[in-house]
């Protein structure tokens, strides 16, 4: 005698084999499109052909999802770890908590881990644990994002990463410095003129917008050889609107890289994507005209490598060397201008500086060499203001751990390191909240811990365009500090610029309006 087994239990018994034989080993986001399209097309041919169809896909949805559900609540190699019980449920539940782009407060706030598959740390040693030498970590799938396009920024696989980055060195030699370096000055005098203008006018400055006009046409310049000319023409260049509303996806859906797969390849028309689309279809028409000029990407093309420089790779480099450069530098500018403005006697303790030493403001090494307080007020903003606050996130090798503080984080483990919660930790920095740009000079015993303070990351990934970066940063800084004296607008606390903070992987402070 033979009995039938129901095709609900065989249709159960596939859902518990695809998590089992599938899903559970390796990463699947950047096939979850592919996943999602050949589901939804079976669940239809079912639906179609047979009778009980929708019972047989009940029975299929139920098993996996239970066992997924089963297996990460009562199985998981990182059970042991503290965290909100939804988080080690599903990673939807981040996306909640940080749809509101607030992901580096929500960090703080919650002290623990944020998901399955992940360990955010807050010990200071977690920078070198994941990045230093002896590190086996890669960066997290996250960095996928571009897919098929690939920058510096966002390339995972070591060797490869290793390759770019010796090519990415070759245009940062002191010789090309030097000629990058004193590129800034134009900006820095459309920059003036600006403010100038304000100032007979009347009117306030609106430095946040400045700000990001100013990095942004340094980068279009430094990248591609021609700045977007927002500072000359006093607005917002079209393709930069859209990067940045493209951008603001990056909070709500950063923990969830196959969401953003998913809704890349499957709807690049729709809403804010089109917009995202649009911004990479222009970067990639502006790759073949500037072969002839002294842009970065241009030194690159001198030296192609067709192993390595396909034109996805370009347009990636291109992208993510525009937003890597010009927003953190922004948001740097903007959280070092608020707090000047909440403490006036900073400024001029800088201006002081810079007069009493004859520091040539249009020169950073004579500005490095003179003015040491001018350099901890950078500091300062950026431990308080990183412009990475929350993401950056590294992952385990799968055959290695690593260990942290004396705990053991298992291989596979995306690991999260929090720079907002880490760079204001009390036992790291005395009375860690407030601007002290004195804890980097004459009190040094107010730095506590000075593994707590990595803006700029540490390691073979971490920042390409420091050097670039402080060039920048202090030649503004001693610029404006120089010639002007700021405050809020009458009856304004510039408060909306921590309040108003989003976490989109880069930082946007909230708006700086001064007079
Ligand atoms: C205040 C300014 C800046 C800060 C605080 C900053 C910070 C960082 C950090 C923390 C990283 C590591 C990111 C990660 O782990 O994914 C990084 C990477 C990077 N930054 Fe910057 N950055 C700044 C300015 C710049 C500038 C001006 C450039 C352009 C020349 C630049 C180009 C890059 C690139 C290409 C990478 C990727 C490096 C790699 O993966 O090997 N950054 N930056």
């Amino acid at each position: 005698m033979y009995t039938t087994i129901p095709p609900t239990c065989i249709a159960a018994i596939v859902g518990l084999g695809a998590h089992h034989g599938l899903f559970i080993h390796g990463e699947w986001h950047i096939q979850a499109p592919l996943i999602l399209v050949s589901h939804l097309a079976g669940f239809s041919y079912v639906l179609l052909t047979i009778e009980t169809g929708w019972q047989i896909i009940s029975g299929y949805i139920v098993a996996l999802f239970s066992s997924i559900l089963i297996y990460r609540l009562f199985f998981h190699r990182l059970k042991h770890f503290p965290g909100p019980f939804l988080a080690s449920a599903t990673k939807i539940w981040h996306v909640c908590k940080s749809r509101d782009s607030r992901n580096h407060f929500s960090c703080k706030r919650c002290r623990r881990n944020t998901g399955i598959f992940e360990i955010t740390v807050f010990h200071p040693d977690v920078f070198m644990a994941i990045d230093g030498p002896s590190s086996k970590c890669i960066k997290a799938e996250w960095y996928d994002l571009l897919h098929p396009n690939t920058g510096l920024v966002t390339t995972r696989e070591k060797e490869l990463h290793r390759e770019r980055r010796r090519r990415w060195n070759r245009g940062f030699t002191p010789k090309a410095l030097v000629q990058y370096k004193s590129k800034i000055l134009a900006p820095i005098r459309q920059l003036d003129d600006c403010i100038r203008a304000n100032i007979a006018a009347g009117q306030v400055s609106e430095v946040s917008d400045l700000t990001f006009w100013l990095t942004f046409d340094r980068m279009g310049e430094f990248v591609l050889g021609k700045s977007f000319d927002m500072l000359k023409n006093q607005r917002w260049h079209d393709i930069i609107l859209l990067l940045q509303k493209a951008m603001s996806l990056l909070g709500p859906l950063s923990p969830t890289p196959w969401v953003v797969q998913i809704a890349f390849k499957l709807m690049p028309r729709v809403g804010v994507l089109s917009d995202w689309f649009t911004m990479v279809g222009w970067c990639e028409n502006q790759i073949p005209d500037e072969m002839s000029s002294e842009s970065i990407l241009a030194h690159y093309l001198k030296h192609e490598n067709p192993a390595t420089d396909s034109h996805e790779a370009l347009t990636g480099d291109s992208i993510s060397a525009i937003v890597a450069g010009s927003e953190p530098t922004a948001s740097a500018l903007v959280g070092l201008f608020y707090e000047l403005a909440k403490a006036p006697a900073q400024a001029d303790k800088i201006r002081d500086e810079i007069l009493q030493k004859g520091a040539d403001i249009h020169d950073s090494n004579s500005l490095v060499r003179s003015c040491p307080h001018l350099e901890a007020a950078i500091f300062e903003a950026l431990r308080l203001y990183p412009s990475i606050p929350s993401a950056g996130n590294r992952k385990t090798s799968s055959s290695e751990g690593i260990t942290i503080a004396g705990i053991y984080i298992p291989p596979e483990t995306t690991v999260v390191a929090p720079r907002f919660v880490i760079g204001r930790r009390e036992d790291s920095f005395e009375n860690a909240d407030e601007f002290i740009p004195e804890r980097w000079t004459t009190r040094p015993e107010m730095v506590r811990n000075r593994a707590a303070f990595a803006p700029f990351g540490t390691g073979s990934k971490s920042c390409i365009g420091r050097a670039l970066a402080m060039n920048d940063l202090m030649l503004v800084t001693a610029h404006i500090v120089y010639h002007y004296q700021f405050q809020f607008p009458q009856g304004e606390t510039g408060d909306s610029v921590f309040k108003d903070w989003s976490d989109n992987f880069t930082s946007t402070l909230g708006r700086l309006r001064l007079v």
